[in-house]
């Protein structure tokens, strides 16, 4: 049912998502997003209070220039394979749950290597179920992730980064499985 709809965020009859430079081939937007969203990240990135708002502040901040609807939630439902994602009405109530955690748990501060990357790996997987934005979740995921890492004084080594496996162990933490995840994100800590 889902796939029969028209997606309000691209053309008619098109896969393509509507952007600001107006282009229309997913080549083009690609190479547009990648090159936008990598200066964007060269910036200062917002500051903020690891909260929902700061979430989003930051997918502004990198898509900006590409998407009309950067930093707000999406209104349609998506999913990845088998992956179905939150559905739109509830991103709000899930984004303020998730992130209520995050401050409980004070920001995830205070924690030795393995339970910093235990704590990250669940409130990662988390973040993707809801995957609130209709693109560019990966990219804001990553770049909070750094954020947070750095001010719980984990920083994080990205250019150890496989994006293979970072992405085979975020399909198995939608899964429940988050074993993966966590020793990624160990690794890149230490
Ligand atoms: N089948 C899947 N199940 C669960 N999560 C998935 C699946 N496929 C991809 N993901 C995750 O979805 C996120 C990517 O989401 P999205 O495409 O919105 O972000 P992006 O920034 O545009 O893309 P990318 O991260 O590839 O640059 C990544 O965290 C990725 O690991």
């Amino acid at each position: 049912m889902y796939e029969a709809e028209r997606d309000p965020y691209c053309h008619s009859g098109s896969s393509v998502l509507k952007n600001k430079a107006g282009l229309t081939s997913k080549e083009a937007l690609e190479r547009f997003e990648t090159a936008m969203t990598f200066a964007r990240s060269e910036e200062p990135l917002p500051n903020g209070r690891f909260s929902a708002t700061h979430y989003r502040a930051i997918h502004f901040h990198l898509f900006q220039d590409v998407f009309p609807w950067a930093g707000k939630y999406r209104t349609v439902r998506i999913a990845k394979g088998q992956s179905v994602f939150c559905y739109p009405e509830n991103i709000a109530a899930e984004m303020t749950r998730v992130f209520a955690g995050l401050k409980q748990q004070r920001y995830l501060c205070g924690l030795g290597t393995s339970e910093f990357a235990a704590a990250a790996a669940h409130f990662l997987a988390e973040l993707n179920a809801i995957h609130p934005f209709r693109e560019g979740n990966g990219r804001t995921q990553l770049t909070f992730l750094t954020l947070l890492a750095h001010q719980a004084g984990h920083p994080l080594d990205l250019d150890k980064l496989e994006p293979d496996a970072v992405l085979q162990a975020m399909i198995a933490s939608f899964g429940g499985d988050e074993i993966d995840l966590t020793n990624i994100i160990a690794d890149l800590a230490s």
